[in-house]
């Protein structure tokens, strides 16, 4: 039995996301024919080298001709260009969708440019890693992960339905969900987090001439984690702040508020509220991973088999 949802897919921008879809796709034999393109010469030639992609086109006008399924896989800031450039180009009735951390934005920058007789069904796979580029995908990367569909409104169940299969076969669980309520979500579990870890490493960086390379060679778990963190795309988490600039701000807001009332009790020794802080703290962990939520504890794959 076949397992192709879409007869032809284009990948924009091959990096991270898009070379990790075509692998997954690869895997479940999800598409018949796969295009992609980049922006740079260099990009498209490492694509052609690792065999990334059935066929590298040169423009992005090229690659979503007759594609049933176009995802758009750039950068948050560059959506628009590419809508531009791909909407003469898009064949009716074709499904648009995207990967992109913020969703607000890429629907207000993209939607007006796509002709009438497409879907927009924009999504964002909840899973990543700090390192981009053609060549750092991998295909188990979606697996046991989440994947949310934001659709625009009025768009016809059928083509979610559709887009919901494809990623179920890339290995993700799917829900649908507001574009303001997931802004404001990914603020708090992913944008805010970042934010942080962006400045606690390069408070480290400024504490270096006072300490040498005590910071590196005594680096704990928590600091590792800022670390490679911090090490992720500038441009892709440029373009977050600039495009979720409401939500992030707002939950900086309140972490800035949380962390001063802490900064305050550990000066005047309030010995309490920091015990109760941490105790709730401490229990919204083991909440989650009670909940089976925790995608990288050991027994979620075990739940979802059960559950099948
Ligand atoms: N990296 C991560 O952990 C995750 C990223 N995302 C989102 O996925 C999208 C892609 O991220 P990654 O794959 O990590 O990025 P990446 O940096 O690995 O790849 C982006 C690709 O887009 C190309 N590109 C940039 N501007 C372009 C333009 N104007 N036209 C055509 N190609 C262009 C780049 O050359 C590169 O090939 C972003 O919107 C990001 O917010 C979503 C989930 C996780
Ligand atoms: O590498 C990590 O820890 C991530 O948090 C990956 C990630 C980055 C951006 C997203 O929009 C979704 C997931």
């Amino acid at each position: 039995m076949s397992n192709v949802v879409f007869q032809r897919v284009a990948l924009i921008g091959l990096g991270l996301i898009a070379s990790s879809m075509f692998w997954a796709m690869k895997r479940g034999g999800l598409a018949g024919e796969v295009t992609g393109f980049a922006r740079s010469e260099a990009t498209r030639a490492t694509a052609r080298r690792i065999g990334l992609c059935d066929r590298i086109c040169d423009s992005a006008a090229e690659a979503v001709e007759d594609a049933d399924l176009v995802v758009l896989c750039v950068p948050v800031g560059a959506m628009e260009q590419v809508a531009r450039d791909i909407a003469p180009s898009l064949k009716p009735g074709a499904i648009v969708t995207d990967v992109g951390s913020v969703k607000r934005a890429v629907i207000d920058s993209v939607a007006p440019h796509l002709p009438g007789n497409v879907h927009f069904v924009p999504g964002h796979p909840l899973a990543g890693t700090e390192h981009s580029g053609p060549e750092s995908g991998f295909a188990e990367l979606f697996d046991q992960r989440w994947c949310l569909l934001v659709p625009v409104e009025g768009t016809p169940d059928a083509p979610v339905a559709q887009l919901r299969a494809f990623w179920e076969g890339l290995g993700s669980h799917v829900d649908v969900m507001d574009a303001d309520h997931h802004d404001l979500v990914l603020a708090v579990t992913s944008h805010a987090p970042h934010l942080i870890a962006y400045t606690m490493v390069g408070v480290a960086d400024d504490l270096r001439r006072v300490t040498d390379s005590e910071v590196i060679k005594y680096s704990a778990a928590g600091f590792r984690d800022f670390t490679r963190i911090a090490a992720s795309d500038p441009t892709m988490w440029r373009d977050v702040f600039l495009n979720n600039k409401d939500a992030t701000l707002e939950i900086l807001g309140r972490f800035t508020e949380e962390l001063f009332a802490l900064q305050r009790a550990i000066r005047t020794g309030d010995g309490d509220h920091l015990h109760a802080y941490f105790t709730r703290t401490r229990a919204i962990r083991r909440g989650i991973i009670q909940a089976g939520q925790d995608t990288d504890a050991p027994d979620f794959g075990r739940k979802k088999a059960v559950s099948g």
